[in-house]
């Protein structure tokens, strides 16, 4: 993958997306439509997985047919939010070695406060798929980023259903390295760090806590 930032305007997820953003949405209807989009944006992040070929005999006669190359891969939560996320894409990836970065966003200042960090081991060998439906200043991805950095990653994609340009442009100056993925690229921000036109606060959307 080569650009920074990818848009999926395939109509499944245009429309499962609209679907989500209506406030009338129900708690089991989000989760639902999130997990749907989370593996049509696995589709794309997924697309420059190296493959090889192994030996096979279908019913007709034998033949050299493609599987993937089984380079590491490791799906990481941000939670808690990031596990409407997680569940569609591990479905699709289920050999995928799954990770934890705890944080949630001080509602005054906009900084991630750590909380909780479980990853596997050799994160210098494995492509991960960071997962967080929102990108709204950047704080939260660049921080988990930053940790996974720390922790030995060199090879991060990251995914998200909407991105704020405020977080687009932070993520770019801060990890340059990592391309998005997400199913829409809003308007902007609003005085609390909240993305327009938006969806409202994804978590508690997705489990109903508020
Ligand atoms: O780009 P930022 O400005 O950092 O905002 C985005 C973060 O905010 C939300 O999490 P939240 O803090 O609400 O925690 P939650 O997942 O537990 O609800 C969201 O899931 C991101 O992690
Ligand atoms: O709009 C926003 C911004 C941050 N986190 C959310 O859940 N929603
Ligand atoms: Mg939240």
């Amino acid at each position: 993958m080569t650009e920074h930032l990818t848009i999926v305007t395939h109509p499944l997820v245009q429309h499962k997306l609209t679907l989500m953003r209506d406030k009338k949405a129900s708690t089991g209807e989000f989760r639902r439509l999130l997990r749907e989009i989370s593996q049509l944006l696995a589709y794309e992040i997924t697309r420059d997985l190296e493959l090889t070929t192994r030996g096979i005999e279908t019913p007709m006669q034998e033949m050299e047919a493609p599987v993937l190359k089984g380079k590491k891969l490791a799906l990481i939560s941000i939670l808690r939010a990031g596990n409407g996320l997680l569940d569609g894409v591990l479905e699709l990836i289920p050999s995928a070695r799954v990770g934890f970065v705890g944080l949630y966003r001080d509602e005054k200042t906009l900084q991630p406060v750590q909380y909780y960090f479980k990853v596997p081991e050799g994160l210098e060998d494995r492509h991960l798929i960071v997962v967080d439906p929102m990108l709204a200043t950047g704080n939260s991805s660049v921080a988990a980023v930053d940790l996974l950095k720390q922790a030995g990653a060199n090879n991060i994609s990251f995914m998200c259903l909407l991105a704020a340009p405020e977080g687009v442009a932070r993520m770019k100056e801060a990890h340059p390295d990592v391309p998005i993925v997400t199913a829409s690229l809003d308007e902007r921000l609003n005085e609390k760090g909240y993305i327009l036109p938006g969806l409202g606060d994804a978590g508690d959307r997705m489990f109903g806590t508020k």
